[in-house]
């Protein structure tokens, strides 16, 4: 990525002698007035070339229920996507909702535990699982995004056939344990999306899917998000979650691992944590299917998702294809 142009730094404001600031004449509001305006003008100008980069490509955003805990950032969230589209991007989101579910779970007294970063899925459980994704986490989305003009449209692996899933295991220890019916995704019907895109609208994906007897499988949303970023050809994948990124050596170290290739992370993921796991399983699947950039991103973060798509630093952890595996973007 290029540089980041440098921003011109305000002048000191001479204080009283009593250390109060002296009222501003209308010269020093002239010039205060003029500044602010010069560094809203740099940011708009560096944002041009990615807004060229970018325009017209896919994005798939997962948008990880540890970071939709909060009102506000949900609403920014939901303003940047509407501004990707308005930008020319084409957002795609699949949504995950983790702590929604486990709350509606222990609300009802079914027990949960997760394994190699995988919720154990009972039938009883994935009841719930897809109502709360579906009904719940799902709907507040598209609504969301929605209060900004008629453009989302949920839906789950079920409909149109978009996901087609197969039992799976979690391996913990180096061994397959059994964790009852979660899915991977093994076919991806990407016209169900892509028509809508077509369309203009933002699909808003929930990471339920059935198998090939129509037996509903609950499906990790990151997972989900690879699946489909790869199926539809995305230029992007971009995970927000709880935290800044991939920490190196978690949780004994808060540095963050800037940039990975796919050969790098390979080698990291058999160190890897609870729900790190399946996150950066799908930034490495995405990248080996074609993907140019798998992101990690701080979804704390009041519009980080602008400030990896715009900005000349980014922001979090980017994954791209070791060399020999596929083209750098
Ligand atoms: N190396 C690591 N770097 C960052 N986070 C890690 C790492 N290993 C494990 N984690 C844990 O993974 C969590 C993110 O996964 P998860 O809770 O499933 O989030 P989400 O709901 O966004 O999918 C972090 O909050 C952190 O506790
Ligand atoms: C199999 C499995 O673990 N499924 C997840 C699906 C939701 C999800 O992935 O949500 P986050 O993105 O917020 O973690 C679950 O039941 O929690």
């Amino acid at each position: 990525m290029s540089t980041t142009p440098s921003t011109p730094t305000t002048p000191s404001t001479p204080s009283t002698p009593d250390g109060t600031a002296p009222a501003k004449g209308p010269a020093q509001v002239r010039t205060r007035d003029r500044l602010q305006a010069m560094r809203k003008s740099e940011t708009l100008i560096e944002a041009l070339p990615w807004f060229e980069q970018f325009h017209g490509s896919i994005v798939v955003i997962k948008y990880g229920g540890n970071a939709m805990t909060d009102d506000v950032l949900k609403r920014a969230f939901a303003q940047d996507i509407v501004f990707l589209r308005y930008a020319g991007l084409r957002p795609v989101i699949v949504h995950g909702g983790g702590p929604q579910i486990s709350e509606m779970l222990n609300r009802l007294d079914i027990p949960s535990e997760f394994r190699g970063g995988l919720r154990v899925t009972t039938p009883e459980a994935m009841e719930v699982v897809r109502m709360v994704l579906v009904g719940q986490v799902g709907r507040e989305l598209v609504g969301l995004v929605n209060s900004h003009g008629p453009f989302a449209v949920g839906l789950s692996g079920e409909d149109a056939g978009l996901f087609t899933a197969e039992r799976r295991t979690a391996t913990v220890d180096g061994a397959a344990v059994d964790i009852g019916l979660v899915g991977d995704v093994v076919s991806v019907r990407a016209e169900a999306v892509r028509d809508l895109i077509e369309a203009g609208r933002i699909p808003v994906v929930s990471s339920v899917a059935p198998d090939v007897d129509g037996q509903v499988h609950n499906v990790n949303a990151d997972t989900a998000a690879a699946a489909l970023a790869t199926a539809l050809g995305a230029r992007k994948l971009v995970v927000l979650t709880d935290v800044e990124g991939l920490y190196r050596d978690w949780p004994d170290s808060d540095e963050v691992i800037s940039e990975l290739d796919a050969h790098e992370l390979a080698g990291l993921l058999p160190s890897l944590a609870s729900g790190m796991v399946p996150k950066m399983e799908a930034c490495l699947r995405a990248v080996r299917g074609g993907v140019p950039q798998a992101h990690v991103i701080d979804g704390r973060v009041a519009h980080s998702l602008l400030l990896e798509i715009f900005t000349d630093e980014g922001i979090g952890t980017m994954v791209v294809p070791a060399q020999q595996e596929g083209t750098y973007a």
